[in-house]
């Protein structure tokens, strides 16, 4: 998969078969929209070619939405790469480009710049300022600087059920599962290893604290996790606590996580954790003591939960 960094730093010479999108998440829906974007490139000797977008619309448009994403940009290009599609546009979205009119988009982004010789769109697509042209303008376009245009129906869309929305609400539920379902793949925060308030070692439960750089990236509801990570090239699980640690007179959001059968100093490292189930709500308990009891409690789910779903 070759990145471009906008649509004006794109060439190819050869002919595309382009779809256009956010895909935040890339989930089932976006991942079968892609497979047939793939397999018609093949089809067609044409290069397939993704255009999508960032910041997200939103972010630009309406800056109080304060949208939260299910990836961050990195993220999805990291698994947009994995579906072996040739090109991925990432076009910077801007007030700007906002207000490029649909045939100025059409015929100086998708057919100049894009070389598209075909488009493959959902029924309800809308684009050019203020999102005024949809797919019957697009047919329309398609005669005059011609280019064909697929569209993924309605039904096709509903048959998958499942949306970037959905799967943010799953989220903001705590419900990880549903999410990693919809995904078909786990959900994961990602970011380094900074220092907390150094309790964790006296609890004999040594959390890594996470610190997420994108402010944009959504963050499940509040509440201790069954996780997983590759450290170093190794796999292990753990149990992660989301949330204010109100036990401790907390007062802002932390990500927390104890990886079990691991000794070592993790400060700076990267980590990509993921999400696999959710234990239960964080609470306020009224000594340390039954913050740790719960906690070893929290430790056997856990590795009933991997026995149960992850045994060799
Ligand atoms: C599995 C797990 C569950 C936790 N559950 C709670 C909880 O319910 N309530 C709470 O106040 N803190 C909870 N904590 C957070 C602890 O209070 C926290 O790890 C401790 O304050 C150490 O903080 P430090 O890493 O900043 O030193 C949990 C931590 C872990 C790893
Ligand atoms: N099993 C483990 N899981 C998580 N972190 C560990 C583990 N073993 C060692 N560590 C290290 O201990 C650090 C956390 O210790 P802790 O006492 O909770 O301090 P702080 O909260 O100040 O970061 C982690 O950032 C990591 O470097």
């Amino acid at each position: 998969m070759k990145e471009h960094k906008g649509a004006h730093s794109f060439y190819s010479d050869h002919h595309t078969v382009v779809t256009i999108g956010t895909f935040d998440g890339v989930h089932v829906g976006h991942q079968k929209i892609i497979e047939r974007l793939v397999n018609t490139a093949r089809a067609g000797n044409l290069e397939s070619a993704i255009l999508t977008f960032f910041p997200h619309p939103r972010m630009v448009l309406q800056k109080d939405a304060d949208i939260k994403l299910i990836n961050t940009i990195e993220e999805r290009k990291k698994i947009l790469e994995k579906t072996g599609v040739d090109h991925l546009i990432v076009h910077p979205f801007t007030r700007q480009f906002s207000r490029l009119s649909a045939r100025e988009f059409v015929r100086d982004i998708l057919v100049h710049k894009l070389k598209a010789k075909k488009v493959i769109i959902g029924y309800d697509h809308r684009f050019g300022r203020n999102r005024t042209a949809d797919i019957d303008d697009l047919r329309e376009f398609g005669k005059e600087y011609d280019f064909d245009v697929e569209e993924i129906s309605k039904q096709d869309i509903e048959e998958v059920a499942v949306s970037s929305t959905k799967i943010r609400q799953a989220l903001l539920e705590g419900r990880v599962e549903k999410a990693n379902r919809y995904l078909s793949y786990p959900f994961s925060l990602a970011g380094t290893v900074v220092k907390g308030k150094g309790l964790g070692k006296e609890f004999s439960y040594p959390t890594a604290n996470l610190h997420i750089k994108e402010d944009y990236k959504l963050i499940p509801k509040n509440g201790v996790y069954v996780v997983h990570a590759e450290i170093d090239g190794k796999s292990y699980f753990g149990m992660m606590s989301i949330g204010t640690n109100p036990t401790v007179g907390g007062t802002h959001k932390t990500i927390e996580t104890y990886f079990f059968n691991l000794d070592r100093d993790l400060y700076g490292q990267f980590l990509s954790i993921e999400l696999l189930t959710r234990i239960r709500d964080e609470k306020k308990f009224d000594s340390i003591e039954s913050l740790k009891t719960a906690m070893r409690q929290d430790e056997a789910f856990s590795k009933q939960y991997i026995r149960d779903n992850y045994a060799e």
